[in-house]
């Protein structure tokens, strides 16, 4: 059985609960979910926004401040006069003034962002009704781009439903939320990322399969060309990686056509770390996985960002909001 998020956690939770801060927390889905973590001992949480009737639900639930499920008011909060001065100095070379921060700091989702930035949070979670394109300028302008990263894109864990067809397996596809056009240098770079991520959050050896609509050289294109540059750059930059490219889907997925397509390869038909040459392919290509493949998709998750920040689906569940709430704590505890 495969293991997720959580089960990991689970399995290897530190002696002191991590707090991760939750942008939405009026949403039911977003409520349940956080209250699931704090259930099951996974985080304590913070519920950006929650109103009175949140509040009520919680507390009959057993779950108050006191005990590690806190309802901050951005409107109300001691925190919000210094969060504002913070935000002022980050932005004002953007052109924002102190009255701008002001109101900007009152946003649940920059507030949540906030608090990680100063330290009251390891991780913030959003998006069950943002949209990805929000949460993700917030997370990169508030939290920022790690040092050592070159850029900030994302990734989903596809985690394979217990009927699954013989060859299914866990597998990280990228970028399949965030980078929209990637060029060659930036495809090696998600690429790279996404190794990372696989060690840190799937525990496995990363097989990277670089996707294309070709396997080596069956087609001809300057699509295709990006993406053998992709990978030239990438064992340039990463000679420890294995990847392998270009390859259509089932030439990375399915061992006999791997076999016949690139014979030789120790990627083809084995690869866990599935790179989509643009958005297009990537975020059609995982919902068609989860939607007729009935995997579950847990993501996008952010790489390459000072701190965890991570979005959901708007089409998501409480378990979702559970499941990334695990994810954020790893990716904290990874990268402390
Ligand atoms: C990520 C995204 C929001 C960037 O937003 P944007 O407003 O177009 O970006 P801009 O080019 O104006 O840049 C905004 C800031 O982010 C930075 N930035 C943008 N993309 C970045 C990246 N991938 N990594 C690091 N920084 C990045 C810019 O440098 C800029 O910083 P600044 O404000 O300090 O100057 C945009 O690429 C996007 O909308 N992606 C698709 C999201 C989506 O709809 N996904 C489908 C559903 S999951
Ligand atoms: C990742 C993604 O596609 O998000 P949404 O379904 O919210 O657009």
């Amino acid at each position: 059985m495969t293991q997720t998020p959580i089960d990991l956690l689970l399995s290897e939770l530190p002696a002191t609960r991590t707090t991760v801060a939750l942008s939405e927390g009026s949403d039911p889905r977003v409520v349940a979910g956080a209250l699931a973590a704090h259930q099951a001992g996974i985080a304590d949480v913070i519920l950006v926004g929650g109103t009175d009737a949140v509040r009520a639900e919680l507390a009959s639930q057993g779950a108050s401040d006191g005990n590690g499920v806190a309802i901050h008011d951005p409107a109300t909060s001691d925190l919000t006069q210094d969060f504002a001065a913070a935000f002022f100095d980050l932005r004002k070379h953007k052109g924002v003034d102190e009255e701008a921060a002001c109101k900007a700091v009152e946003i649940p989702l920059i507030y949540a962002a906030m608090l990680v930035r100063l330290g009251h949070a390891a991780g913030t979670v959003g998006g069950a009704v943002a949209t990805t394109s929000d949460v993700v300028r917030t997370a990169i302008q508030v939290i920022g781009k790690a040092p050592d990263a070159a850029m900030v894109s994302s990734f989903f864990l596809m985690i394979p439903p217990t009927n699954a067809t013989e060859h299914g397996r866990a597998m990280l596809y990228s970028d399949c939320g965030l980078v929209i056009d990637p060029n060659s240098d930036e495809l090696a770079a998600i690429a790279s990322a996404s190794a990372n991520s696989c060690k840190a959050l799937m525990r496995q050896e990363p097989k990277i399969a670089m996707l294309s609509f070709s396997t080596k050289g069956s087609a001809r294109h300057v699509k295709v060309t990006k993406v053998t540059d992709a990978l030239a750059k990438l064992r340039t930059d990463r000679p420890d990686l294995s990847a392998d490219g270009e390859l259509q889907f089932d030439a990375a997925f399915v061992p006999s056509v791997g076999q016949s397509k690139a014979p030789g390869s120790e990627v083809a038909g084995h690869a866990n770390v599935m790179i989509f040459p643009d958005l297009d392919a990537g975020n059609i290509g995982y919902k068609i996985t989860q939607r007729l493949g009935g995997y579950s998709a847990i993501g996008p998750i952010l790489q390459g960002l000072a701190k965890p920040a991570n979005d959901l689906s708007r089409g998501c569940v409480a378990d979702d909001v559970t499941q990334m709430i695990a994810v954020t704590i790893l990716q904290a505890l990874a990268n402390p």
